[in-house]
């Protein structure tokens, strides 16, 4: 039998890994992915890990004029979950649910655990996020920029349901996509040493 041969290291794959860094929605413009690329940008983000293959994630696109009217809709709702709020204050966050989706395309990552298996919620919820994380370096890989956001749309029962999700759904992601005129400087990163230890034997 033949020896294995490592495979020589990728350095534009290293590169690509090494320096990513999320975009601003409101800093992701045109061009997205075209119908070609958004279909592939998915097959990539669905390649991940997934414990007896339940396939505990599914996808909303948004993308073109539905960016407005789902915008417009969870705006309204804004406005009438939080009627306590100071008038000036809830037009301000109704006025960034109204823009919430900038960039050409966003892909709601949608978490579903499927019930009754062996594989605990959780297992599941971490398939959803690597799915998400896929999504961004996929999108990178295909030339595009990318962030990985939740925020209210995500939480709230009622924007949910506008956003399309079901009963035991929830939202893993709002991945927008787009292309960035600029790249934000770095921001400070962990130190993977200090966060690294060896396995020792308990104490
Ligand atoms: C589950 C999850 C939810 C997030 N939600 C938001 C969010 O709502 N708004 C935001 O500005 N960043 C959010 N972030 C952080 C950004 O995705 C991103 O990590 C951050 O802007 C730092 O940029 P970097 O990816 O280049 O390190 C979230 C990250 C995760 C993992």
């Amino acid at each position: 039998m033949s020896s294995p041969t490592r495979r020589p290291p990728q350095p534009e794959w290293l590169a690509a890994l090494e320096r990513r860094r999320s975009v601003s929605a409101a800093g992701l413009h045109a061009p997205g992915p075209d119908p070609e690329e958004t279909r592939r940008l998915l097959a990539i983000a669905a390649r991940v890990p997934d414990h007896a293959m339940l396939v505990p994630w599914r996808f909303i696109l948004i993308e073109g004029a539905a960016r407005g009217e789902v915008g417009a809709l969870l705006a309204e709702a804004y406005r009438a979950r939080n009627p306590q709020m100071p008038p000036e204050k809830r037009e301000k966050f109704a006025g960034i649910m109204a823009r919430l989706f900038p960039a050409p395309l966003a892909v709601i990552v949608v978490s579903r655990p499927v019930g009754g298996t062996m594989i605990p919620d959780f297992e599941q919820e971490l398939s959803a996020g690597a799915v998400c994380m896929n999504l961004l370096t996929g999108a990178r890989a295909l030339g595009f920029d990318a962030i990985w956001v939740t925020g209210w749309a995500a939480s709230d029962a009622e924007a949910r349901r506008i956003l399309g999700l079901g009963e035991g759904e929830r939202v893993a992601g709002i991945l927008h996509v787009g292309t960035a005129a600029e790249t934000p400087a770095d921001r400070p990163r962990p130190d993977v040493e200090a966060l690294t230890t060896r396995w020792a034997p308990p104490e």
